[in-house]
């Protein structure tokens, strides 16, 4: 385990700034209407380290400071910050020791994926920027109640192996993971984006899955061709 008075310089850089990035991004969650009063949370793995730095629970987002984000350890419990982390920080524990890959958990409440996770129906991938993102239906997980580590299970579970980085937690909300936090927060957008476009095509008539073979040269064209890559000077 890492304590923070081991920390090498370089950690400790890569600490602040997970602090402020941690911070930042949470504004992202308000600013695209994903969660109400505080109703949501992202956390991050710090680089190199095994921190994670997560919102203190049930402070407003107006309110969120680097200095107020907490640091805990992979077993969820607070090694620095002056409140108590989020009630979610057990199951985004969870996540990262069992899924080494994914380095940011965000969770909201966002109106349309949410009402899916209500009814806990997958989101059917039948438009082009869901196969872009999600790579395939977007799955729910089993209910589980807040503040232990079952909800971690339940996203691990559902997650493992999938193409998604979001899942819909039955009853409950959305969960994303990611390489990073803004890559989670961008998970976050646009499954809220695809479960309102769905939700509507839905209210005229049945909608279809796209075919598997769209959705697998969609999804490789987004994840390895699309934007600007490494290397590319245009
Ligand atoms: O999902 C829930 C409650 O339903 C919690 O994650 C949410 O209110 C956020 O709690 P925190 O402020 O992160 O403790």
């Amino acid at each position: 385990m890492t304590a923070l008075s081991d920390l090498s310089a370089h950690s400790a850089e890569a600490l602040e700034a997970a602090r402020a990035r941690v911070c930042a991004l949470h504004a992202e969650l308000t600013r695209w209407n994903l969660v109400t009063w505080t109703s949501g949370n992202i956390s991050e793995r710090v680089p190199g380290t095994d921190l994670v730095v997560i919102k203190p629970s049930g402070v407003t987002y107006e309110d969120l400071t680097p200095d107020s984000m907490v640091v805990c350890d992979l077993r969820g419990e607070r090694l620095d910050g002056r409140h108590a982390p989020s009630s979610d920080t057990d199951a985004h524990a969870y996540v990262y020791r069992h899924m080494p890959e994914v380095n940011a958990v965000v969770h909201t409440h966002s109106t349309y994926a949410t009402a899916w996770a209500a009814r806990s129906e997958p989101i059917p991938c039948a438009i082009t920027a869901m196969a872009d993102e999600f790579g395939d239906d977007i799955p729910v997980g089993p209910f589980a109640l807040i503040g232990g580590d079952d909800i971690g299970r339940g996203i691990v579970a559902t997650l493992d192996g999938h193409r998604s980085p979001a899942v819909l937690m039955a009853k409950h909300g959305v969960f994303t993971v990611g390489k990073d936090a803004k890559a989670a927060v961008k998970a976050a957008v646009m499954c809220e984006d695809v479960a309102r476009t769905v939700h509507l095509a839905r209210e005229h008539g049945p909608v279809e899955r796209l075919p598997q073979e769209h959705i697998d040269a969609l999804y490789d064209r987004y994840q390895n061709v699309y934007g600007q890559r490494e290397g590319s000077d245009t």
